[in-house]
């Protein structure tokens, strides 16, 4: 089956090191969602992308979204969207990737610069956004080129969908999607959609992913003095918004996980003996999990308890606190005002606005309940949904042929515990079967200190992103195709 794939494997490791300089240049430009001062970052990623889309000879569009929501004097980073091939003889995969990252400063703890890419004596490629995202999406390209260069036929028709504020909410995506999806546009001949974005349970061995978790952003703001006070002159006479703050925050959540906000819990959709069946099968240990963790703080005893908790159960985080004092020193301030952010990744069945409901109502009197002279305002600054799909399609079936033929060993399926707003968007308006195909591992630490790519997930995850597409293409069709 699929007989080229050992020239294009081999291609692939002959290019391995201009696919390295490839991702080199791409982490070099901190395309930093998040941050308003990095926008003209985000937009020369884009434009990088762009250039090396057109090299490769692919269709290419560069679409602006327009101003930011609530930020109007900034604009949003283009989508990218590419076309390579469009034989009405061959199947049409619709592929998705982000090419902003998270904030990323030396001095947060990295051990090298975050955005030069260094990689050390194990093949450990660090660089903010190595894994997340900017490897897998560039692996799409790097599977163009090793097909040109082997001679061998690119197997299917592809559609590129890459975006800049996926960090950020994925601000303007989903009108964008609902668009092109519909007769006529770009997204119109996509016969399945596939997202590499997000991670394998471990370190061995591949996943599929069929679902994730959504995440609702709130901000708490408080304020009460007109400036910052000395704390010797006014403590004491001044109610402290960072008080009232601290003790909201503290009564969110418990040191155990459990979400101290009325009614959450019952959204949730009762655990089945299906389910339940299900976790006891996956390749993960509690050690897995220390390993990602770089310490034995975990939550729960066993690995069955841990991998619910990441994917079929609610969680809440406190993020941090924006006004606070939080450098080094002792400086004896009270703060005038303060926001903390706080989000919860939501699970079937809890919908995003009955959650906020709850969370306004609980912070609200929480507040109320301090008898404070303080002013509050609290929001939710972006939400996502949840997602969980079928994973018994010729589009799973065949990830997981080109899985084993990689790695010589069939993946996992998992749930993920991040969240891909986009995802449902995808599918609904394409109305196609959504596989997540994941190309880094768990030690990645995305979001965090020293993200990392290994450099055999980055060269065999660009093999498996092409084999995926030589299997798609020998696929029957059944299962709604
Ligand atoms: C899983 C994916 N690579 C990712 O990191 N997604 C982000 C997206 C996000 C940001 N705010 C809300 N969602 C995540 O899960 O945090
Ligand atoms: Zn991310
Ligand atoms: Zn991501």
């Amino acid at each position: 089956m699929a007989p080229q794939l050992d020239s294009y494997f081999k291609q692939v490791d002959h290019l391995s090191g201009s696919f390295i300089e490839r991702l080199r240049k791409a982490v070099a430009i901190p395309s930093v969602s998040a941050d308003e001062d990095r926008r003209q970052d985000v937009v020369r990623m884009s434009e990088y992308l762009v250039s090396e889309l057109k090299t490769l000879g692919a269709h290419v569009e560069s679409r602006p979204l327009g101003p930011q929501p609530g930020k109007e004097h900034l604009q949003l980073p283009p989508v990218i969207v590419a076309r390579y091939g469009s034989s009405p003889s061959k199947r049409t995969i619709l592929v998705y990737g982000h090419y902003d990252v998270q904030p990323a400063l030396k001095d947060d703890g990295w051990a090298t610069e975050p955005f030069e890419l260094t990689i050390d004596d194990k093949d450990r490629m660090y660089g903010r956004g190595s894994t997340d995202d900017k490897g897998p999406v560039l692996g799409w390209l790097n599977s163009i080129q090793a097909h040109q260069e082997a001679g061998v036929e690119f197997p299917v028709n592809l559609l590129m969908c890459f975006e800049g504020m996926e960090e950020s909410g994925s601000e303007g995506l989903d009108e964008f999607i609902e668009k092109e999806a519909k007769k006529g546009g770009f997204f119109d001949a996509a016969d399945a959609v596939c997202i590499s974005d997000n991670y394998w349970l471990g370190t061995e061995k591949p996943c599929l992913t069929y679902g994730l978790r959504g995440c609702n952003y709130y901000s708490v703001e408080i304020k009460g003095p007109g400036q910052d006070l000395h704390s010797g002159v006014f403590g004491g006479a001044a109610q402290e918004p960072m008080t009232d703050l601290t003790r909201i925050l503290a009564g969110l959540v418990d040191t155990h996980g459990t979400i101290l906000i009325l009614g959450i819990a019952a959204l949730v959709a009762p655990l089945t003996d299906e389910e339940q069946s299900l976790y006891g099968h996956i390749s993960y240990t509690m050690d897995n999990l220390y390993e990602s963790l770089g310490s034995h703080t975990s939550v729960h005893a066993t690995k069955e308890q841990t991998l619910m908790a990441r994917w079929r159960y609610p969680s809440l985080s406190v993020h941090g606190i924006e006004g606070a004092f939080s450098a080094p020193g002792a400086k004896t301030v009270i703060p005038a005002k303060v926001t903390g952010k706080f989000s919860i990744r939501t699970v079937p069945d809890m919908e995003i606005e009955h959650v906020n409901r709850l969370v306004f109502a609980h912070v609200e009197k929480a507040f109320e309940k301090l008898g404070s002279k303080n002013s509050l305002r609290v929001s939710c600054q972006h939400a996502g949904k949840w997602w969980v799909a079928s994973p018994k399609h010729w589009n799973f079936t065949a990830a997981a042929k080109a899985a084993e033929r990689v790695f010589g060993v069939p993946p996992d399926l998992t749930r993920e515990g991040g969240s891909i707003p986009v995802t449902i968007t995808f599918e609904q308006a394409t109305g196609k079967n959504v596989l997540l195909l994941p190309m880094g591992s768990s030690t990645d630490a995305a979001h965090s200190v020293n993200e990392k790519l290994d450099r055999r997930n980055y060269i065999e995850g660009t093999k498996l992103l092409g084999a995926y597409l030589h299997y798609v293409a020998e696929e029957p069709m059944t299962n709604g195709a």
